[in-house]
C-alpha cells in the first residue's frame, strides 16, 4: 500500500478524558444548526416545535394518567358508597389523553415529514457549496492527497451528515426536555430519586463518551486505507479503467487488496464494537437497577398508603419512559461522534485558505513585447527536488517556439506555469512587460489557447465539447461550425448521426465513443474556439493522428497562428523544424535554443535527436 508522508495517519488531538471527550459532540452542533438555518428558517423552526412538543407531552400524558387512575378510584369508592357514579369526570381525562398521544403523534410525523424536505434541501445546499470552493482551489491545492480526500469525503456524506446532526441534537433536546419534566413530576415524590436515577446512569454516559472518542479517533486514522478503498472501487467499476483491468487480469488482485483493507478495518471495528457493547451492558445495568431500586421504594410507599394509585402508575410511567429516554440520549450521542467527525472534515474543506489571485492588470505595461521567462525555477509543491532550472526566453508576436526534450523533461511544467496553474518559485515570467502575478487571471486566460495532453474528453454532446473552449460561445453553433473546420474535426463530425448534437461517451444514452485520433482533433477545435487568443499552446496534439491528419494539421495551424504565439511540444522532429526558435530541455534546464538550421550546424543533442528519428524512418 502507498506510504507517501500525506497518507501516513495524522496525530489526533488527545483530549482523553471522557468528559472533554461528551463535550466534544457537541463541537459542531451550533454550526450543523446554522447550516439547517440558513438553508430553511421555516422547517428549522417548526423542526424545533415539534422537538419541543415531542419531548413535552409524554409527562403530560403520565401526569393524565395520573388523574385517570385517580377519578377511576374515586368513582369506585362512590359507586361503593352511593351506588352512583358521574363518568364524565373519568372519561374527559381519557378523552384528554387521547388528544395528548394524537398530538405527540402528530409531532413525530411533522418531525418526519420536516427532516425529510430539509435532507433535500441541505443536501443540494452543501454539495453546491462544496463544488464552488472547488473551483477556488489551486490546482497544487487539488494535487495534495489530504485535500483530495477531505473533499470526496465531504462529497459523499453531503445530504446526510449535517441533518443527522441536528436531528440528533433534537432527539438529545426531546429527551432532555422529557427527562427535566419527568424530573418535575418525580421531585414530588423524593428528591432522592432523582439524584438515585441520575448517579445510575453516568457510569453508562460516561463510559459512552470514552468509546465514542475512540471511534472519532479511529476513523480518522484509517482515513488512507478508506481512500484506498474507494480507489480499488473506482478502478474496478468505471469504464474508463476496465479495459484495462480485464485485459490484464486485475480485477481479482485489486479485490483481494479491497479485501484484505476491508477485514483490517473490520477487525479493529469488532474489538472496539465488543468492547464498547460489554462496558455498555455491564454499566447499563447499574441504571437499571437504580431505576428498579426507585421503582420497588414506589411500590412499597403506595402498599404503606403514602401514595395514591393514580401516583403510583404516574411514577412507574415515568420510570420507564425515563429508561427509554434515557437510552435514546445515549444513541443519540454517539451517534453524534460519526457526524462530527464528517463535519469537521467539511469545514476543514470548506476553510482551506485560497491563494488570492491579486492582480488586476487587463493589458501589459508594454503591449505587444510579448512572452518573457526570466530565470525561471520551479520546485513542485511538496516536493524538494527542483524540474526547471533559471529558463530564460523570449517570444514574440508572430513567433512559434517549439520545446524539445525527453520524458520527464519539463516541457508541460513550462507549459503550467505560462498559464498560471502554478507561480514559479524563482525568477518571473513576463506578459506584455508585466509579471503574471500582476495580470487579472481572467484576462491572462482569455489570451491563452491550450491543450494538454491529457485533456477531457467531456462527456457531453460534439458541439458542447467544442463550447467549453470558450464559455461565452459556449451554445454558438456558428462558432463550433468554425472551430471544427480549423481543427479539422468538421469532416467526421459532419458524419455523425446527429451531427454536432451527438452525445459523446458511455455514461448516457445513444452515447457515441471516439477514436484517439478524432479526441484528439476534437481538442484541437476547441483551442481554436478562443478567438480572442493570441498565444497558442499545442502539448503533443497529434500524437495520436495519421500522417496525413497531422500534416494538415500543421499546415492550418500556421495559417491561424501568422499574427499570434505559438508554443508547440512535439517529439517529432518533422513538426518541430519549422518552428522560429527551438528550445531543447534536459532534466530542466535549456541545453540549446536557437532554430533547426543553427541547431543542426551545433551538432549537440538537437543534431543528435533529430538524425536518430530520421534514420527510423528510412
Ligand atoms: N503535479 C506534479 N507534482 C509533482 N511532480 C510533478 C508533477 N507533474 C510533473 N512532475 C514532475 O516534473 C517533471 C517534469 O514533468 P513534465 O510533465 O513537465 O515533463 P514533460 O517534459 O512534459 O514530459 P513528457 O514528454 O513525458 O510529457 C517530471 O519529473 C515529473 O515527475
Amino acid at each position: 500500500m502507498s506510504s507517501s508522508p500525506a497518507d501516513r495517519p495524522q496525530p489526533v488531538p488527545s483530549d482523553t478524558s471522557p468528559l472533554v471527550g461528551f463535550f466534544g459532540v457537541f463541537r459542531y452542533s451550533r454550526r450543523a444548526l446554522e447550516l439547517v438555518w440558513d438553508t430553511s428558517r421555516a422547517l428549522t423552526i417548526g423542526l424545533a416545535l415539534c422537538t419541543l412538543v415531542a419531548g413535552v407531552l409524554p409527562a403530560v400524558a403520565a401526569w393524565v394518567g395520573q388523574l385517570i387512575v385517580d377519578a377511576v378510584v374515586a368513582a369506585m369508592q362512590s359507586q361503593r358508597e352511593t351506588g352512583d357514579a358521574a363518568l364524565w369526570p373519568v372519561l374527559r381525562y381519557v378523552l384528554f389523553e387521547a388528544l395528548v398521544i394524537a398530538l405527540i403523534a402528530l409531532a413525530q410525523r411533522g418531525l418526519s415529514a420536516q427532516q425529510s424536505l430539509l435532507r433535500a434541501l441541505l443536501g443540494q445546499k452543501v454539495n453546491v457549496m462544496i463544488l464552488e470552493k472547488a473551483g477556488t482551489l489551486s490546482l497544487a491545492q487539488f494535487e495534495d492527497s489530504e485535500l483530495y480526500d477531505k473533499l470526496t469525503r465531504a462529497r459523499r456524506e453531503a445530504s446526510a451528515r449535517p441533518l443527522a446532526l441536528v436531528n440528533k441534537t433534537f432527539t438529545l433536546a426531546q429527551n432532555a426536555i422529557s427527562l427535566l419534566s419527568f424530573g418535575v413530576l418525580l421531585v414530588q415524590f423524593s428528591p432522592w430519586a432523582i439524584l438515585i436515577l441520575v448517579i445510575g446512569a453516568m457510569p453508562v454516559f460516561v463510559s459512552e463518551a470514552k468509546f465514542s472518542g475512540d471511534a472519532f479517533r479511529l476513523f480518522r486514522w484509517r482515513s488512507p486505507q478508506t481512500r484506498m478503498q474507494m480507489y480499488l472501487e473506482t478502478v474496478l467499476a468505471r469504464e474508463d479503467s476496465i479495459k484495462e483491468v480485464k485485459l490484464f487480469g486485475l480485477g481479482s488482485l485489486f479485490l483481494e487488496r479491497y479485501r484484505a483493507i476491508f477485514d483490517a478495518l473490520y477487525a479493529e471495528d469488532r474489538r472496539l464494537t465488543i468492547r464498547r457493547d460489554t462496558w455498555g451492558f455491564l454499566l447499563g445495568l447499574l441504571g437499571t437497577l437504580a431505576f428498579y431500586g426507585a421503582y420497588a421504594w414506589v411500590v412499597i410507599e403506595t402498599v404503606g398508603g403514602n401514595l395514591t394509585l393514580g401516583e403510583m402508575t404516574m411514577y412507574l410511567m415515568v420510570f420507564k419512559q425515563g429508561q427509554a429516554a434515557l437510552s435514546a440520549s445515549l444513541t443519540a450521542i454517539s451517534g453524534m461522534y460519526e457526524d462530527n467527525l464528517y463535519l469537521s472534515n467539511l469545514y476543514e474543506y470548506l476553510e482551506q485558505p485560497v491563494e488570492t489571485d491579486s492582480g488586476t492588470l487587463t493589458e501589459g505595461a508594454i503591449p505587444g513585447d510579448g512572452i518573457r521567462f526570466e530565470h525561471v525555477g520551479f520546485t513542485y509543491p511538496g516536493t524538494d527536488t527542483p524540474v526547471l532550472h533559471a529558463i530564460s526566453l523570449h517570444l514574440q508576436p508572430g513567433e512559434s517556439l517549439a520545446l524539445v526534450g525527453e520524458n520527464g523533461s519539463g516541457k508541460t511544467t513550462l507549459i503550467k506555469l505560462l498559464t498560471r496553474l502554478y507561480s514559479p518559485t524563482t525568477g518571473r515570467l513576463l506578459l506584455d512587460g508585466s509579471d503574471l502575478r500582476e495580470w487579472d487571471i481572467q484576462a491572462l486566460r482569455r489570451r491563452i489557447g491550450v491543450i494538454f495532453q491529457d485533456f477531457v474528453r467531456y462527456q457531453l454532446q460534439v458541439g458542447e465539447n467544442l463550447g467549453v473552449g470558450d464559455v461565452d460561445a459556449f451554445e454558438d453553433e456558428a462558432r463550433w461550425q468554425a472551430a471544427a473546420r480549423s481543427g479539422l474535426a468538421d469532416d467526421f463530425i459532419s458524419r455523425m448521426t446527429s451531427g454536432y448534437r451527438t452525445q459523446l461517451g458511455r455514461w448516457f444514452k445513444h452515447g457515441q465513443e471516439l477514436s484517439g485520433g478524432q479526441w484528439q482533433k476534437i481538442a484541437l477545435s476547441r483551442a481554436y474556439m478562443r478567438e480572442g487568443a493570441d498565444i497558442l499552446v499545442l502539448d503533443e496534439p497529434t500524437a495520436a493522428m495519421d500522417a496525413a491528419a497531422e500534416a494538415k494539421v500543421y499546415a492550418r495551424f500556421r495559417e491561424h497562428s501568422h499574427d499570434k504565439m505559438t508554443i508547440l511540444i512535439s517529439h517529432r522532429f518533422s513538426t518541430v523544424r519549422a518552428a522560429d526558435q527551438i528550445l531543447v530541455i534536459d532534466r530542466g534546464r535549456i541545453v540549446e535554443h536557437g532554430d533547426h538550421a543553427t541547431l543542426l550546424t551545433r551538432n549537440g543533442l538537437y543534431a543528435h535527436l533529430f538524425r536518430l528519428q530520421a534514420k527510423g524512418y528510412q
